[in-house]
């Protein structure tokens, strides 16, 4: 063998000896030969203690287990992927191998190593020693993570971002599209990468974006937000409306340019989402302080049975309703079952009291008006019949209503739409409509107060609602549900209602209904002191004196009259046990709006 003259004073155990590389040697019977510097300085263990035995494994394991150089000895290789935490990246090429691991060493560090290990063999090809190397590359590794970490958060980001986030790179062809840009402009990421921009915005939009990246341009150093009234494009050539910031990324010494823009039409519809979430919010408050409970409806008599199932009948339709009878019998309550019992039950039942609103603001109460459409009109509003849209409209004291709604009223009835007032745009709803009123409503068509067309209308399928007098049955049923209801209301007890109380409430003919019988159960409630509920005798009100006397007067100015007396007997208080509305067996907002509708003031 042709000695090098360089190299003749260097034996090959003082070359691996100061190898900066760590390095251990062993000997077929896996003892350790050479245990050389850099492998003391990685493991802390001096080559005195080391070499001669087969201990080598302390150096980088806490329990005795092979490494890599006694594996490659033994021909166990296939032990490897058992081993090594990163078996994939092991690689064999018949007497070299690699591979990477984290291991514990005896000083309790945690370091990641790339491993290598080769055989040395005798001129007959016998494998005499094994050299194995490790390197430590602890900090790239956990570099790596750390990238590998920030990466995967940074596209958990881009694609869980709302607003649609395009990067593009100096010659305007999109290098990343995220999630929301795929579906704003509904096509995959993998059709916009590597298209130019320009293919997705309009020709305005894309000549800003041009200045922005313009090199000249020192505001391409900072972000630009692009106003309002820009457009951009969709895959299948749809403009929209958008608002977008650009600004300048800098990766991988590669200059960049990322567009973060939103479809505007979604704000805005989120916006009118919002609103109308609003409203109803505001809408149900109400109804929370409802006391019409459909589940509370108590029905005894043959009559009401009737009456029930016609209601169970038609709420499977969407067939309007309308529903007749004298105040307090409770219709409002049926139109509550009617909504409930219908497949609309999951969307809301809005009410409308027609009396409670001056004619001139019944309409935008309805059906919504515009931004100016009258003076106060200082904001776009919709209307109950919008807020309806999928459930039902409760339109209480229907004959109230003026005729101008009611010519309107016919048409959503009819084509299931209608304007806001002050506006053009026709709005679409599905809207089941129940109607009430305690009016003869053919008398009204009769005397031209109502919409013949929308009585007929309306007419298909009216359910009388029989006065609390032609169903005296349910009388006793109705004033032992009251009775449960104000007991525990006021935290008192009561056996049952006195025998002769209960003869008063069955020969009274209740004008009031339903409502005025509740109302005397409350107050006998909050009177009686025994186990027994009393009632007092009752005393019919006597409407029209002067029927009496001869001196025939118009009904309105008797109602004007006697609601006036009532007023000042309870001095003036509407509502309450105590309220003149109480009394009167009328709802305070109907009685509100009769006031006003009469003319009473406390003055006159
Ligand atoms: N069958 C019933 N069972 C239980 N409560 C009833 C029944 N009928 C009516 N009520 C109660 O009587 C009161 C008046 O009922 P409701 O408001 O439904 O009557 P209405 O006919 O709509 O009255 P108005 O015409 O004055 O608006 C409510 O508090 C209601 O809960």
């Amino acid at each position: 063998m042709k000695v090098n003259p360089l190299t003749q004073n260097l034996s090959a155990e003082h070359l691996l000896q100061h190898m900066p590389v760590s390095t251990f040697v062993l000997n077929a019977r896996h003892q350790v030969v050479i245990w050389n510097k850099a492998c003391e300085q990685l493991t802390g263990l001096k080559a005195g203690e080391m070499v001669g035995t087969d201990q080598h494994w302390r150096g980088f394991y806490t329990e005795k287990r092979p490494c890599l150089a006694d594996l490659l000895l033994d021909s166990t290789l296939g032990e490897v992927s058992s081993l090594y935490e990163h078996a994939s990246d092991f690689t064999s090429l018949s007497d070299i191998c690699h591979t990477e691991n984290w291991c514990l060493m005896p000083d309790g560090r945690r370091l990641y190593l790339v491993i290598d290990a080769g055989t040395i063999s005798n001129e007959q090809g016998e494998v005499v020693a094994i050299v194995e190397t490790q390197r430590d590359r602890t900090e790239q590794r956990l570099t790596m993570q750390a990238l590998t970490e920030s990466e995967q958060r940074i596209s958990s980001i881009l694609g869980s971002a709302m607003d649609a986030i395009v990067t593009v790179d100096q010659q305007h062809r999109i290098t990343l599209f995220n999630a929301a840009a795929a579906r704003i402009f509904r096509c995959v990421a993998d059709f916009a990468i590597g298209q130019p921009v320009e293919r997705f915005i309009a020709p305005h939009c894309s000549k800003l974006f041009k200045q922005f990246i313009d090199f000249d341009n020192p505001a391409a150093k900072t972000q630009a937000w692009a106003p309002e009234g820009l457009s951009a494009r969709r895959a299948d050539g749809e403009e929209f409306p958008i608002e977008a910031t650009f600004s300048p990324l800098e990766a991988h010494d590669q200059k960049l340019y990322t567009i973060i823009l939103r479809d505007v039409n979604d704000r805005r519809l989120a916006e009118q989402k919002l609103d109308r979430l609003q409203q109803e919010k505001g809408y149900l408050q109400e109804v929370l302080n409802d006391d019409h409970n459909p589940g509370d409806f108590v029905s005894g008599s043959k009559l009401m049975r009737t009456v029930m199932e016609q209601v169970r009948m038609v709420a499977r339709t969407d067939t309007p309703v309308l529903l007749l009878g004298e105040t307090g019998t409770g219709k409002e309550l049926l139109a509550r079952a009617i909504h409930e019992f219908s497949d609309r039950s999951a969307a809301i039942m809005v009410k409308v009291n027609c009396a409670a609103l001056p004619a001139e603001l019944i309409e935008s109460e309805l059906f919504g008006h515009e931004k100016g459409a009258f003076t106060g009109a200082t904001q776009q509003r919709k209307g109950r019949f919008e807020l309806a849209d999928g459930g039902s409209l409760f339109l209480d004291e229907l004959g109230e209503l003026s005729l101008s709604a009611q010519a309107k009223l016919l048409r959503v009835l009819q084509e299931q739409e209608f304007e806001r007032v002050g506006g053009s745009e026709t709005i679409r709803v599905d809207v089941r409509v129940i109607a009430a009123t305690n009016r003869n409503l053919a008398e009204e068509v009769s005397l031209g107060r109502f919409r013949s067309d929308l009585y007929y209308r309306l007419n298909v399928f009216p359910v009388e609602v029989p006065a609390l007098r032609q169903r005296v049955a349910d009388i006793p049923l109705l004033a032992r549900f009251f009775l449960t209801k104000y007991a525990k209301k006021f935290g008192k007890r009561f056996d049952d209602i006195d025998p002769a109380g209960l003869d008063y409430l069955r020969q009274y003919p209740w004008p009031g209904n339903v409502r005025e019988l509740q109302n005397v159960i409350e107050r006998a409630v909050i009177l009686s002191q025994g186990s027994l509920l009393d009632i007092a005798p009752l005393q019919p009100v006597r409407v029209h004196p002067e029927a009496a006397t001869g001196k025939l007067r118009t009904l309105e100015s008797v109602e004007r009259e006697y609601i006036t007396r009532t007023l000042e007997a309870t001095g003036w208080q509407i509502s309450g046990v105590k309220g003149a509305a109480a009394i009167l067996g009328m709802n305070p907002n109907t009685l509100r709006s009769r006031i006003l509708k009469l003319g009473i003031s406390r003055a006159g």
